[in-house]
């Protein structure tokens, strides 16, 4: 395997971070890793698990020198980051990120990127409902989608370079616009996890005993849910409050949709139900025939 960066930049080492830092060693794709986190205990797990060879208590000292920079932290945490990255970021460097929300970071991130610095937005659509230092592994990109939305006029050697390295991680990447990314994860992504938040935030709220049932014979249709509903509650707080017209788009024709089969059940229209659900098996039966082509 070839070096594709002499020094990369992680900020913020939680799973997608440290998932970066296990990925990029075992293909030894990174020179070095330097990296940058607020929270004390991630950097003292950073060095535990040999995830950087240098780790930082300053955002500049890791982007420093640095050929790729790569944010690594909840979307609500760019806008403050933005100004002190921007500094230390030297000539020729690319700058990326991972987040869920891509509008939000080109707003946020965007204006104070130099000149003659790429900045190329990513979204790996590849995750665990685990978070922190120690969630991540070296697989999780593979076979997985990155998305990468780069502005018009951003260098193509710029995003050849950043895709080669996904690519090498195990990823098919595809370029989209930001705003189109965003409506797309909503509805693919944002929407069921709230979706997930809610149905097991409802069964909570039931009186203990129904409450301690719904535990006990929890079926898999509710199981799954839950797995999602454990998502880290600050990633998904910042997802909703940055693509909230997306999000409120989707969640108006759901909740259209549902109004829809709450009549059908009501009117006994058992005829509508059949079709609806015949019409949802076709599509995981296609998305699962696409995964396999
Ligand atoms: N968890 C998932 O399944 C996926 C997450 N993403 C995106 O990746 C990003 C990171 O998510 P995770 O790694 O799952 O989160 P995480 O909660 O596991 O890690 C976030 C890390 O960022 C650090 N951090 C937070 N604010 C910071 C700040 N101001 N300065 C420095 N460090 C800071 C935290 O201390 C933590 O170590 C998010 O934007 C998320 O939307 C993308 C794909 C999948
Ligand atoms: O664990 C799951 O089911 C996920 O959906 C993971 C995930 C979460 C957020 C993303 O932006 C991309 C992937």
């Amino acid at each position: 395997m070839t070096v594709l960066f002499d020094k990369v930049c992680l900020i913020g080492i939680g799973l997608i971070g440290s998932s970066l830092s296990h990925a990029m060693r075992a293909g030894k794709l990174a020179g070095r890793i330097d990296v940058y986190d607020h929270d004390a205990e991630a950097r003292t797990v950073t060095v535990e698990l040999g995830l950087a060879d240098q780790v930082h208590d300053n955002v500049a000292g890791a982007v420093m020198d640095a050929d790729l920079v790569i944010l690594c932290v909840p979307a609500g945490a760019v806008a403050d980051l933005a100004p002190e990255i921007a500094k230390s970021l030297k000539t020729g460097a690319i700058l990326s990120d991972v987040g869920s929300v891509k509008q939000a970071v080109v707003r946020d991130l965007g204006p104070h990127v130099p000149d003659k610095v790429h900045f190329i937005p990513g979204h790996p659509i590849a995750g665990t409902e685990y978070s922190g230092p120690r969630a991540g592994f070296a697989d999780l990109f593979k076979g997985r989608w990155c998305i990468l939305t780069p502005l018009p006029g951003t260098d193509p050697k710029a995003i050849e370079r950043l895709q080669l390295l996904w690519e090498k991680m195990g990823s098919q990447v595809e370029l989209m616009e930001p705003g189109h990314h965003d409506q797309v994860l909503a509805i693919t992504s944002h929407l069921p996890h709230l979706i997930a938040y809610t149905i097991v935030g409802t069964a909570t709220g039931l009186e203990e005993t129904t409450q301690r049932e719904v535990i006990k014979f929890s079926a898999s249709g509710f199981r799954d849910f839950t797995r999602i509903a454990a998502s880290d509650p600050i990633m998904w707080r910042d997802v909703f409050l940055n693509n909230r017209e997306a999000v409120l788009e989707m969640l108006g024709r759901f909740t259209e949709d549902l109004t829809a089969l709450q009549r059908a059940i009501r009117w006994g229209e058992g005829e509508k139900l059949q079709e609806w659900f015949t019409r949802t098996r076709a599509i995981r039966r296609s998305i699962i025939d696409a995964k396999q082509a």
